[in-house]
């Protein structure tokens, strides 16, 4: 859906390349998995969309295909996501991974470590008290609360969409100092600190082992996914979006079961190049 406000969703989908090529994403275009760092998005990449943020359900295949990956290169795959650490690990119970949680807002590199870098400040009490009383607009609209940023979700609510965008919008206004920025995703309008992205979290994890030195590869949905996609050539690395063919990807996936059987077929593809 198209809107003129500035802070309005362009596009509430990845922004399109000019080209309309169909071919998936080769696996031929992976380094070997000892020199590759494995980047990825969660809703709309690795899982399928649900109605509600908890619905979400993470097929056991996926599961196991995630945890060979992560052995397979030694630590070096992350999720990246604008879920929370916590959620995220709700969700992929009892499973952890190394993790950018909150579009860079936290990272933890390890899984079982307790070690997480915070990134952003809470979100303010009385701010997130006036963008919390959006969501009696209409029933069906969701609050996400993740500390240093608010989600209002419509999926459940998509004739809302408009009256939230314009009533953050007037809180905004009111706050005409305040860092803030607010972050269209699908069928979500997320609040939160500026100073802080996807990219900015991922350009961190390249920096520690086991991550530094690797080739990464991003593979996501979102317009928040683009940050990510703009700095793969500063490692040599590859983006592939989900959807639609986003601008300067190396190729693109139809939907998230297109991403999921990618990912196993790597593992087996590489089990071919280490025993050639
Ligand atoms: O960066 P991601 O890992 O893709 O996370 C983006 C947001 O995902 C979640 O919301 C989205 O998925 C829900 C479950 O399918 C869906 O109900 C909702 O409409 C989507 O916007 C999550 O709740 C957000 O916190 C993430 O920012
Ligand atoms: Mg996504």
């Amino acid at each position: 859906m198209k809107h003129n406000v500035a802070e309005m969703p362009v596009d509430d989908d990845i922004t399109p390349d000019a080209t309309t090529d169909s071919v998936p994403a080769p696996a031929s275009l992976i380094p070997p998995l000892g020199q590759t760092a494995v980047l990825l998005d969660i809703d709309g990449t690795l899982l399928d969309f649900a109605p509600t943020p908890r619905e979400v359900w993470v097929p056991p295949e996926l599961s196991t295909t995630l945890k060979q990956l992560h052995e397979r290169t030694n630590g070096a795959l992350a999720l990246v996501s604008g879920r929370s650490l916590n959620d995220i690990d709700l969700i992929f119970a009892p499973d952890q991974f190394p993790a950018i949680g909150g579009h860079g807002a936290e990272m933890r590199l390890q899984p079982d470590s307790e070690a997480v870098a915070a990134h952003a400040p809470p979100l303010d009490k009385e701010l997130k008290r006036r963008l919390a009383a959006i969501a009696k607009l209409s029933p069906g609209i969701l609050l996400e609360d993740k500390g240093y940023s608010l989600a209002l979700h419509y999926r459940l609510a998509p004739h809302a969409e408009k009256a939230i965008y314009e009533a953050v919008s007037l809180i905004r206004a009111e706050l005409p100092t305040a860092p803030i920025e607010v972050l269209p995703g699908k069928s979500v309008c997320e609040i939160k600190h500026s100073g802080f992205t996807k990219a900015t979290g991922v350009l961190e994890l390249m920096t520690h082992e086991p991550f530094r030195g690797r080739r990464p590869f991003f593979i996501g949905d979102d317009v928040t996914d683009e940050t990510v996609f703009g700095i793969m050539p500063d490692f040599n690395g590859l983006a592939f979006s989900v959807g639609r063919r986003a601008t300067g990807v190396a190729g693109h996936f139809d939907g998230p079961s297109d991403v999921r059987e990618f990912l196993a077929r790597l593992l087996d593809d590489d089990r071919d190049v280490s025993l050639s």
